[in-house]
């Protein structure tokens, strides 16, 4: 398996077809095209051993379409990890609409997709991501069953926003417990980057566990508004990577640990819940490992969404999913220990784990 994740700008030199499908072994890749509704989608389907292929839709005004195409390849085998390390049984999909959410969206649009995603029979079930709302997803609902996230009038989950932040928390916490011996946060330093929906949560959490939270965003109306609201002091610092802190939680954008930043980084934990926060996994995760930075796996302690949504597909309540997504302590513990003994890094002791349930289940399904 390769863990690296070939730039939109060398994929045209793969094969367009097959070569794309067994970049990282995609069982399917479904293209939509509507000329009615201008609607232009992408479909991948990364694995389906575990479960229907379960990931978000994504709409964005992606540069040219192998961007796209790149995208969603990559974001659907993150979603395959990220339900087999849960112990969902989930397999990895995701969409992505090519378009601007603003400008281009239309319910007509969102209607046509349905109908696509109804025409994989399940084997794809949709979700929100960015660019698409709880509303498109009621729409998607009219035309199809293979859709979460749908609104709670409707029989959705809701927002998944508070219990991934909560799952964050609980990885940061089993983070603590291996790097410092305690799990305990009072008095910590910690830096949340990005105060949005997820990274407010966090902070809540943070701060009335004692931690000393201090907070960065672009958005300096927000930034100021979170800093009233919990007590959390805003960074001021020059660079917020080289800043003296315990904990560094990136909750905004993903591969901020890069060549630029991941020689500079003080704290001592990475725990934070944006995606692909590694821009190279292998390389970047064994720099982490190098200079003793214990770093929780994104794909892990970021879980707490799809648990929530998962409830929509089982049908546990809320207080379960609570209960699965608090059980990232034990599972990060349980990583951090793994990589230690096997003299790998957290990302190859995540992705191995995970890659192992999915194995047996494929033996158990060939019996
Ligand atoms: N919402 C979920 O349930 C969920 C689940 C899994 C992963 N994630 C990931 O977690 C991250 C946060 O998700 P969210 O739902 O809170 O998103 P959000 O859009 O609500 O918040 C992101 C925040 O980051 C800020 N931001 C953007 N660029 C920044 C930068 N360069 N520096 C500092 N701040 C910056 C934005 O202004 C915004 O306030 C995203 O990467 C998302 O993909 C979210």
């Amino acid at each position: 398996m390769i863990t690296e994740v070939a730039k939109a700008s060398e994929l045209h030199k793969i094969d367009p077809v097959f070569g794309q499908l067994s970049f990282d072994n995609h069982e399917q890749i479904v293209f939509c095209n509507d000329k009615d509704t201008g609607l232009k989608a992408i479909i991948g389907i990364h694995n389906t051993v575990l479960g229907p292929a379960l990931g978000g839709t994504r709409m964005w005004k992606y540069t040219n379409e192998w961007e796209a195409l790149n995208d969603v390849l990559r974001l659907s085998r993150g979603m395959t990890f990220k339900s087999a390390i849960s112990g969902l049984n989930l397999g990895g999909g995701k969409a992505v609409i090519i378009g601007d959410s603003k400008v281009d969206k239309t319910p007509e649009m969102m209607i046509k997709f349905g109908e696509f995603i109804n025409s994989l029979s399940g084997k794809y079930i949709t979700a929100e991501d960015v660019g698409t709302t709880t509303p498109d997803m009621d729409l998607i609902r009219d035309v199809t069953p293979y859709v979460t996230g749908i609104s709670q009038s409707r029989g959705g989950s809701g927002n998944p926003s508070p219990v991934t932040a909560f799952g964050v928390y609980m990885g940061m916490k089993a983070a603590a417990k291996y790097q410092f011996g305690s799990d305990n946060l009072d008095g910590k330093k910690i830096l949340v980057q990005g105060t949005g929906n997820v990274g407010e949560t966090l902070i809540d959490h943070l701060t009335k566990e004692g931690a000393l939270v201090q907070i960065t965003d672009i958005n300096e109306a927000r930034l100021k508004e979170i800093s009233q609201k919990y007590g959390a002091q805003i960074f001021t610092g020059e660079d917020i990577y080289s800043a003296p802190v315990d904990i560094y939680a990136p909750c905004a954008l993903g591969a901020t640990i890069n060549d630029a930043t991941v020689n500079k980084i003080q704290a001592k934990i990475i725990a934070g819940a944006a995606n692909n926060q590694l821009a190279n996994e292998e390389i970047h995760g064994k720099i982490l490992k190098d200079r003793g930075i214990a770093y929780a796996p994104d794909f892990l302690i970021n879980a707490g969404g799809i648990i929530n949504v998962y409830a929509e597909i089982v049908g546990y309540d809320s207080a379960e999913a609570l209960r699965r997504t608090e059980n990232i302590y034990n599972t990060t513990l349980e990583i951090f220990n793994f990589a230690e003994t096997n003299g790998i890094t957290t990302h190859q002791a995540a992705l191995s784990i995970a890659q192992k349930r999915i194995d047996d289940r494929k033996k158990e399904n060939a019996k």
